[in-house]
């Protein structure tokens, strides 16, 4: 048993508050990978941002639990060496499917893990998420929770169904659970295609305009539960200029789509105070590498595709951090 403390990580609970007041959101970046670790650390140290590093089960398996979480907590070390001289990052589970999972992250040093009980039924939901809350109160580690079903991934149904969460039931969740904070579901969803062509419309270039956002669900959870720390999942804004490249590489990700980042914006304003962002840096990594490739054939060192590939990422993160979030300079 590690406890996060001892590897100068925090938990969300401070951070979380101070966001829900100060108008804007933590980013939580998932990674799999040194060179996204590398870029995130990078971008969060030099705006002084809070950070959230998110590990899903699919990270763990493809880079080993125990590899990825020492990783993690070298983040501190090199943050420091970077000259952030009080770094804030949280170590977080992302998607936790089982009270073992989240477990085994809190034992090895995870400050915050999800319990995503999203699909199942509301009580067996409750209870389960509770059992986690339990475990984890004792370390003082912080538990997300989740309400309704974003579409996509976590949606077996159809890939256009959303179930979006009932305000009705925000308040005996967060009562019952005790969880820190409530990822909810407005319309956003993981990955790269959020809304098929049938649901936007097109601007005058022939693009796609994506459907607002549920804001009237946000509102409605907000004044059940006011000052509750509210999560979005499926935050990417899918750049089209990625898009673009990857697909002039040879790449195909046709109509690919995400929320743009105006509504981010607002959000983050709002009780939002963590927003998810995994494919936007999926995107960044693939355009510079598909690039590198295309260009300059003649390359096989790694370093020289996953360096622009780590310098775009880092880019990324920065853009999200300044100019999206609001989370530059809080963490100083
Ligand atoms: O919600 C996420 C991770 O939990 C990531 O969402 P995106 O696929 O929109 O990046
Ligand atoms: O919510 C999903 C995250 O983007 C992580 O995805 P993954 O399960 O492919 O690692
Ligand atoms: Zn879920
Ligand atoms: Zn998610």
């Amino acid at each position: 048993m590690v406890s996060y403390k001892e590897l100068g990580l925090v938990n969300t609970r401070e951070m979380f508050a101070k966001a829900i007041k100060g108008g804007y959101a933590i980013p939580a970046f998932n990674f799999n990978n040194m060179e996204q670790l590398q870029a995130i650390i990078k971008a969060a140290s030099e705006e002084k941002s809070p950070v959230i590093l998110q590990v899903s089960k699919g990270a763990r398996n493809y880079a080993n639990a125990t590899l990825l979480r020492y990783m993690a907590q070298g983040a501190v070390a090199y943050a420091k060496e970077l000259g952030w001289e009080h770094p804030q990052i949280v170590l977080h589970l992302d998607h936790g499917d089982s009270f073992e999972l989240c477990k085994s992250c809190i034992d090895s040093g995870f400050s915050s893990v999800m319990i995503d009980g999203s699909h199942l039924p509301y009580e067996e939901n409750v209870a389960l998420t509770k059992k986690v809350v339990d475990y984890a109160h004792q370390f003082d580690v912080t538990v997300e929770g989740e309400l309704g079903v974003l579409a996509g991934v976590e949606d077996e149904v159809s890939s256009d169904h959303h179930t979006y969460t009932d305000p009705e039931e925000v308040i005996d969740f967060a009562t019952r659970t005790g969880c820190d904070s409530l990822a909810i579901s407005i319309g956003t969803s993981h990955g790269a295609y959020k809304f098929t062509p049938e649901q936007c419309t097109r601007n005058a270039e022939g693009r796609l305009v994506p459907p607002p956002l549920a804001f009237e669900v946000l509102d409605a959870v907000m004044e059940k539960l006011p000052g509750f720390p509210i999560v979005l999942h499926g935050s990417s804004s899918v750049p089209q200029e990625y898009v673009d490249i990857i697909n002039k590489y040879g790449g195909k990700l046709p109509d690919a789509i995400g929320i743009p980042e105006e509504e981010l914006r607002k959000a983050a304003k709002s009780a939002v105070c963590k927003i998810n962002i995994d494919s936007d840096s999926r995107l960044a990594m693939t355009a510079a590498v598909r690039e590198v490739f295309a260009t300059k054939p003649g390359e096989f060192d790694p370093r020289k595709y996953l360096g622009p590939a780590r310098d775009e990422m880092e880019k990324l993160y920065k853009h999200k951090i300044v100019n999206v979030l609001g989370s530059n300079g809080k963490a100083e």
